[in-house]
């Protein structure tokens, strides 16, 4: 048993402590804000002198708080229960202690209450687990709708089927500016009835010229009425803009968020062009859905109801008649806005696999091109383009569908209000009069009908992008269900880093299910060492052998299935994510830059770095031309790629920012690969310079460059097969012995 999650048992207790229960979690709910040990000094102070509780009293205390705090498994739940149960009983004028610490593993951390030092339900509880993970609220989880959860907390990228978007979702994001939407409506009521009167000031305008008198100071209205309405109209449009914009950035805004702070596992089930086309297609097509609504509210269902109400006042038969006609025509259009929602949603889609696609082959144009895969890759791009077509032909037909269907709707409902009416003008209910005024006025009530029916169509559309875009921001972040338990700051001064029996795969790893997949797959088996302050360390092992996933665990880029890993004596589960990064400076295998000037990419995680510094350290890489050949130097611009730098330049930059940092751990995947000899020599020097300052782990193929570590950790199919120094290694260890041989280390 891996995981699990099971119901609470809670225990049975009376209506009053129930009740004193539910104050005590309200009270205590912003004492969650604080630091663990900030929690624990309030809650000793304002117990300090009351009696020990009991430990029945205690357990009655947390049964009573957990019926009332109907949250299983949610670690933040767990704090905060324990926290409400100390105040219960301080409520009650008893005191127990609240503890924060680890319940299992140590994997997570957890708090619980303690009378004299024995813990108090929970951790007896949670004790028959194996492990103990924060899962999300059971909120998010509605309906016994089931999401699937990967051990790093992420949903399946597939299982997309459990966010459901609604139309009124679209207007949740504008939720605030109720105040700017009710302006609009009120400036498109005062444009429609500026432009109502017009035909009406025409006409008298009209029959005035025609008996002489063409200084009618009804011109002079006219002209006033259009200007206004010209002006209203042009305000009106700004604000919509206006709000729209802000709604776009608002989920642009969230989004970039979202992007750039997902577990890292999940950049690989997402291509950044699908990502990007989100980020640009999607939410611009929230803006169109927002301003053609609130459009159609402010000015067409206005003119619509006022219709109506004419129709009603008229003729109650020939009004319901109406009414029967537009409702099935409403019904129709309802089911046709929820195929355009999914439709939409395929045909963004597939824009994004195209996105996605071209971006890949961007990535590796030269390979294509060198590989003589233009052809080839062109054509796989192009039938992602012609799905996107299909996909859009497909929205299209069933766009177009809609505006014959409520046209349909609509004639339909002239020719029952004609012919109904026509038949009660022959009985003699009716008068021809009134019929003809009747239709009359249905007619101008069919324009507002059609505007609300296209915007229907529109809404769907920007839902289905609503929809995608909502995809990614209910992503749990990387660091959503971390819980930082341990902020003490001090540091075990003998161990950097240690690995206690790691486990590991990159496969999926769902709740409660251990797949054959996930066993055939692990890429670490029982990993355990120890890396000492200041010795430099490096990994070695066949392609494959898992290195370069060992410094990636280190940075807790993915989480591990089995053991545990302590940074400094801490295991990195109860550290925060910066804190523990801020230690860390990895350089990664090739040693990517960021776009931006030579000086940002030295300056990275320590923008304090001086001029000074970032030369000096360039000299030592030998990259000093690099700035003395540039106009700006150190700000001279590197292009998004780098591509203007060698494979071996950009390595050495990565090495001087290394040199920079002020981290304690320095990480250096294959640095050396793309080097010559003497630009190796160089790397090597200012290892050394860094030596007995910095903990260094390195990982290379060449043994040339890991040959001086303090140990070398030899690692084959994810397990250590040996460790040792060079001349140990290469007695000891047949598969070091052989790496050696075969770069003419050993003869
Ligand atoms: N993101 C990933 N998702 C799935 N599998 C991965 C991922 N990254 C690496 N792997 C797999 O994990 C195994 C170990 O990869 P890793 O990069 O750690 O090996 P390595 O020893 O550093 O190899 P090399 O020396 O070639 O860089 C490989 O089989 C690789 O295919």
């Amino acid at each position: 048993m891996d995981i699990q999650l099971t119901q609470e048992r809670y225990i049975n207790v009376g209506f009053r402590l129930k009740l004193t229960a539910f104050i005590a979690v309200i009270v205590s709910a912003p004492l969650l804000l604080f630091s663990p040990e900030k929690i624990e000094k309030i809650l000793t102070d304002i117990t300090r002198n009351k009696p020990i509780a009991s430990l029945k009293e205690s357990e009655n205390a947390r049964g009573a708080v957990c019926f009332v705090s109907k949250k299983c498994r949610n670690q933040d739940r767990c704090l905060k229960r324990s926290i409400a149960v100390t105040v219960l009983l301080a409520l009650k004028g008893k005191r127990v202690s609240w503890c924060s610490g680890y319940c299992m593993d140590p994997f997570r951390a957890h708090a619980w209450v303690e009378v004299h030092e024995r813990p108090v339900g929970e951790p007896r509880e949670v004790a028959d687990f194996v492990k103990v993970i924060k899962t999300p609220d059971d909120a998010a989880i509605k309906n016994g709708d089931k999401e699937e959860i990967n051990e790093n907390g992420v949903k399946n990228a597939e299982n997309t089927d459990t966010i459901h978007v609604r139309i009124r979702d679209m207007f949740s994001i504008v939720a605030d500016k109720k105040t700017y939407f009710i302006l609009v409506m009120i400036l498109g009521i005062m444009s429609s009835l500026l432009t109502l009167i017009q035909p009406e000031l025409v006409s008298d305008l009209i029959s005035n010229v025609g008996s002489g008198n063409i200084r009618d100071t009804k011109l002079y209205i006219l002209i006033g009425v259009i200007i206004v309405s010209t002006i209203i109209t042009t305000i009106q449009y700004y604000i919509l803009q206006m709000i729209s914009e802000e709604a776009v950035f608002r989920s642009r805004k969230e989004l970039i968020s979202h992007i750039l702070c997902l577990p890292i596992s999940n950049y690989s089930k997402w291509p950044s062009g699908d990502l990007i086309s989100r980020m640009t297609g999607d939410t611009a097509k929230l803006r169109a859905g927002l301003i053609q609504s609130a459009v159609a509210l402010s000015s067409g269902v206005l003119l619509a109801v006022g219709a109506s109400i004419g129709l009603l006042l008229k003729d109650f038969t020939l009004f319901l008649v109406t009414l029967l006609s537009i409702a099935v025509s409403f019904v129709l259009i309802a089911v046709l806005s929820g195929i355009i929602q999914g439709a939409s949603y395929d045909a963004q889609r597939s824009m994004g696999k195209l996105s996605g696609k071209l971006g890949n082959c961007l990535h590796g144009i030269k390979t294509i091109r060198s590989t003589n895969e233009t052809k080839n890759e062109l054509s796989k791009t192009i039938s992602e383009a012609e799905n996107v077509k299909n996909c859009s032909l497909k929205l299209a037909k069933y766009q177009a569908l809609m505006t014959p269907v409520s046209n349909l709707g609509l004639q339909i409902c002239g020719l029952a209000v004609i012919g109904i009416g026509g038949v009660r003008v022959t009985n003699g209910s009716m008068s021809v009069a009134d019929l003809m005024s009747f239709v009359l006025l249905l007619y101008i009530a069919i324009a507002p009908f059609q505007q609300i029916f296209s915007t229907i169509s529109t809404l769907a559309d920007s839902v289905g992008a609503l929809k995608r875009i909502k995809e990614i921001n209910s992503l749990p972040l990387e660091d959503q269900f971390d819980i930082v338990i341990d902020n003490n700051k001090k540091y075990d001064s003998v161990n950097a880093v240690c690995f206690n029996n790691v486990t590991f795969s990159y496969a999926e790893h769902v709740l409660g299910q251990k797949t054959e997949e996930y066993d055939e797959n692990l890429i670490l088996r029982d990993v355990s060492f120890s890396i000492k302050k200041g010795e430099c360390v490096a990994i070695v092992g066949p392609s494959g052998a898992g290195k370069s996933t060992v410094l990636q665990l280190i940075e807790r880029f993915y989480e591990i299935s089995n053991g545990s890993i302590s940074i400094f004596g801490k295991d990195y589960h109860t550290m925060a994510r910066e804190e523990l990064r801020d230690k860390i400076t990895y350089i990664e295998q090739n040693a990517p830059l960021i776009s931006g000037t030579i000086y940002d990419n030295l300056s990275l995680g320590n923008k304090d770095i001086t001029e000074e510094k970032c030369i000096c350290a360039l000299e030592k890489v030998n990259l000093s031309y690099l700035i003395n050949s540039r106009f700006k130097g150190l700000y001279s611009v590197i292009d998004e790629n780098a591509s203007e730098l060698s494979g071996g330049e950009k390595q050495r930059l990565a090495m001087a920012r290394a040199l920079l940092s002020d981290s304690d751990i320095i990480i250096l995947d294959e640095l050396t690969s793309n080097l010559d000899s003497l630009n190796e020599r160089i790397i090597k020097n200012v290892v050394d310079e860094l030596r007995g300052i910095k903990t260094i782990i390195m990982v290379a193929h060449r043994l040339s460059t890991t040959m001086d570590a303090d140990i070398i950790y030899v690692l084959e199919h994810g397990r250590i097969v040996g460790s040792g120094n060079h001349s140990e290694l290469i007695k000891t260890v047949p598969l070091y012995y052989e790496l050696a041989k075969e770069q003419m280390l050993v003869k």
